[in-house]
């Protein structure tokens, strides 16, 4: 029981350093933290919360992802060489689909409403 606890400590250290350091994962929350008050704001179901919380998560999840790959790239290829860019790229884009399809169901959930404002 405490090494499962041990664990999951470190998995909030990984989760916090992701947060302090890597600016995309900062933008996200943000915008995660707007999405919760426009959630609010429009009374959303609860499919719809539920949604939203599943696209946060999979978006911060690839960010944490890719910020290991990040760091494991440059413990094993500080120099420039092709693969390591490669890796890179290839973890950034996770970070890139996964914030498309966010972007894609926060449309579905919240462009009616912004429609029926005006
Ligand atoms: N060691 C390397 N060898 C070859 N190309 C690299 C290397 N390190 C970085 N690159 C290239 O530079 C890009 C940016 O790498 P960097 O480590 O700066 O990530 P980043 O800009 O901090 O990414 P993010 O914005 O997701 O945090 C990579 O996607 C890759 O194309």
């Amino acid at each position: 029981m405490k090494d499962r606890i041990a664990s999951f400590g470190h998995a909030l250290t990984g989760l916090k350093y992701t947060l302090l350091t890597q600016p995309n994962a900062q933008i996200h929350l943000a915008i995660f933290t707007c999405v919760l008050g426009a959630g609010w704001h429009f009374s959303l179901e609860r499919w719809e919360w539920a949604l939203i919380l599943l696209a946060a998560g999979l978006v911060i999840g690839a960010e944490a992802m890719n910020t290991a790959v990040e760091t494991l790239t440059d413990l094993v290829s500080p120099e420039f060489h092709p693969l390591a860019g490669r890796a890179k790229d290839v973890a950034a884009s996770a970070v890139l689909i996964c914030s498309l399809s966010a972007a894609g169901a926060g449309l579905f959930i919240f462009w009616p409403r912004i429609i029926n404002l005006f």
